[in-house]
């Protein structure tokens, strides 16, 4: 049986830029057999004991257990944990992440798409692949709540869920679910936080905003999920460049493109463990020397 590895934390100031353009802290895992194919892209990584089973992050100190979502520090390593995803549109996003599962990259399994809309490309993927959906905010059927019942009973009792993934939602997610996850809701926004965010700023219009200001980089950002739009602690960055011919569209295919290598390796990290919040109150992602 693998031991438990030893998370060994370096100096914060070892964090640096990896060739995929976000940061990640360096620690040294002492390598265990692991049952399972390592990320290619972080080799070396070892299961950490962790388990959301145990209950909500508290906010303690720094320590190598302090990890998203989890209270104890304990809890069965390698266990795969159950996300939900939420979006609205076609979910290249989603498929990401659904195809970095598949791959065994990311230590989890999708439970539960839930979507603003009756029918989009992701709930389309979710359907194919035999994955249950619910609509939320749901105007027609949800009565007064718009099914928040319904939605808290979904992510509760019947998926189990653990993490919850904004891929391309374009609703507010209600205070009761983030409350009900904290530090366990992640969204992916298609620049480079805090510019170009908060109401109003999603999809094609992001980029069209970038390209009229003239800034010469912009991006995507993973961050935590709070009652705000977009002002939820950043975990990870991903830079690409602007150029004075760009149209929005060009600026969105490149960000898009690096939307799905950066966000199936942070939700990896969720995953497994090494999304370890800092004493400053903000969150890393550790991978292996
Ligand atoms: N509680 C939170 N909910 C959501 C967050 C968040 O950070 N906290 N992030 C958004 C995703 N997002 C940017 O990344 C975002 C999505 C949508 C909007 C917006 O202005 N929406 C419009 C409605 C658009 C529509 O219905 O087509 C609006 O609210 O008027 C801003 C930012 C997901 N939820
Ligand atoms: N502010 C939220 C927002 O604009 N999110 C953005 O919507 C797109 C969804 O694409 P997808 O449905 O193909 O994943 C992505 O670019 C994502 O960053």
């Amino acid at each position: 049986m693998a031991l438990a590895p030893r998370l060994v934390p370096n100096r914060a100031r070892d964090a640096r830029p990896v060739a995929r353009g976000f940061v990640v802290a360096r620690l040294r895992i002492p390598r265990v057999a692991s049952r399972r194919r390592r990320p290619a892209s972080v080799p070396g990584v070892a299961r950490s004991p962790t388990s959301r089973e145990s209950g909500r992050s508290s906010s303690r100190a720094f320590s190598p257990n302090a990890v998203a979502g989890d209270a104890s520090g304990s809890g069965v390593a390698g266990e795969a944990k159950r996300l939900a995803v939420f979006a609205s549109g076609g979910g290249s996003n989603f498929r990401a992440i659904h195809d970095a599962i598949g791959n065994g990259k990311i230590n989890g399994s999708i439970e539960l798409v839930v979507s603003d809309k009756a029918s989009c490309g992701a709930t389309e993927f979710a359907s194919s692949n035999g994955i249950p959906c619910v609509q939320y905010p749901d105007k027609e059927g949800g009565g007064e709540d718009k099914g928040l019942g319904r939605l808290m009973r979904a992510l509760g009792d019947q998926h189990r869920v653990d993490y919850v993934l904004l891929a391309g939602y374009l609703k507010i997610v209600p205070k009761e679910v983030v409350r009900r996850f904290e530090r366990g809701i992640l969204n992916i926004h298609p620049a480079l936080l805090p510019s170009f965010g908060g109401k109003g700023c999603y999809g094609m219009r992001v980029h069209e905003m970038v390209v009229e200001s003239g800034v010469r980089f912009t991006g995507a950002t993973v961050h935590f999920v709070n009652e705000k739009y977009d002002e939820g602690r950043i975990v990870a960055q991903a830079c690409v460049p602007v150029y004075p011919a760009d149209s929005a569209a060009d600026v969105a295919a490149r960000v898009l493109k690096s939307e799905h290598e950066m966000y199936p390796e942070v939700v990896a990290a969720l995953c497994d463990g090494r999304l370890r919040w800092g004493e400053d109150g903000k969150p890393v992602v550790w991978t292996a020397l």
